[in-house]
């Protein structure tokens, strides 16, 4: 089923049943941070419904109350993560409508999903049709169906432009990634720094490519939360990454930047305009940011990875032991 269809069908059911309550997003590492785009978007654009986002196994332990029939639940997992699959169950246990996004459709969370949602992934994907793009699709979807959201075409036309965008700003990160791995290969701690829809992609570079690919830590930062704290940590020598949104939370990340120029000199500054977003319709543009950024930012981490001769693939735990 079409994403469109799976969101028609829903409605019919929760018209008959008292209508939609609450949006539940829900995964693990990187496909939690892929489907915040689409949670993203229902927190800042949804009037009568609500929205939250978690991981899967606080979802099994501490199941919110809210949780029954008039719930649609999405829930996303490459290859059946065994957390979030038991999530999918115990959303289906409560009557929620749950929607599985997945990267195959054999697996486990194809198999328990009312319905699924099967992603474009690996090194060949289509960006337009990945984790990231499918939450996107499900939340304006959604917001379309049972709201009449009015950028709706915008949003359609966006994903028409998203693998043009992506494919030319992979080229263009090309040369920065390069500098960047130069420079930064033997650094051992990174603060990675980002505002609105765009925070998952600080999530993504700091838990899954410097933290589980490169075995380096790596602090992703609210640049709206970096003045309530963490900034005392501040000096010339902290190897900091900036993403400089498009959109409406750009005036945070651009005080963080003033507030860098004074105190900080290892910085580096990736701007989403230069990354060529704004051929989107900016009414809709900063919720396709992480769509664009994510891939980006794998680049500038897999070339250091080429660097330190430290494949993006080796794990010491994960897969690996019991856990
Ligand atoms: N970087 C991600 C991790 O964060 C995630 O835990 C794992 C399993 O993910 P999934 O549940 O999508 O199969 O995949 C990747 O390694």
């Amino acid at each position: 089923m079409e994403i469109k269809e799976i969101i028609r069908d829903i409605k019919e059911n929760l018209d008959k049943s008292g209508g939609l309550k609450h949006v539940f997003f829900v995964a693990c590492g990187g496909s939690q941070a892929a489907i915040f785009s689409g949670h993203y978007l229902l927190s800042r654009e949804a009037r009568t419904f609500g929205t939250s986002i978690g991981n899967s196994n606080e979802f099994v332990h501490a199941t919110p109350a809210m949780l029954d029939e008039r719930c649609i639940v999405v829930l996303c997992s490459l290859n059946a993560t065994a957390e979030t699959v038991k999530a999918v169950q115990v959303a289906n246990e409560r009557g929620a409508h749950t929607i599985a996004m997945t990267g195959f459709p054999t697996t486990d969370m194809a198999k328990n999903g009312k319905y699924t949602v099967v992603y474009s992934n690996g090194s060949n994907q289509v960006y337009s049709q990945s984790n990231q793009s499918s939450a996107l699709r499900i939340g304006f979807e959604i917001l379309h169906q049972f709201e009449g959201y009015a950028h709706y075409d915008a949003a359609i036309d966006a994903f028409s432009k998203i693998d043009h965008i992506v494919k030319n700003a992979r080229k263009y990160i090309q040369r920065i990634a390069a500098k960047f791995a130069e420079e930064y290969k033997d650094d051992e701690v990174f603060y990675v720094m980002a505002s609105g829809p765009a925070y998952s992609t600080a999530y993504t570079m700091s838990y899954c490519h410097f933290m589980e690919m490169q075995w380096k830590h790596a602090v992703p930062m609210h640049s709206g939360e970096y003045f309530h704290g963490p900034f005392e940590t501040t000096d010339k020598n902290l190897p900091i990454i900036l993403f400089l949104s498009e959109g409406r939370t750009r005036p945070l990340d651009e005080r963080a930047l003033t507030f860098l120029h004074k105190y900080a000199q290892r910085v580096t500054v990736i701007d989403a305009k230069e990354l060529g977003i704004n051929i989107i319709d900016d009414r809709v543009a900063e919720y396709f940011q992480s769509a664009v950024m994510i891939p980006v930012e794998r680049d500038m981490v897999s070339r250091m990875a080429e660097l330190r001769n430290h494949s993006m693939d080796r794990r010491r735990y994960m897969w690996k032991v019991e856990y």
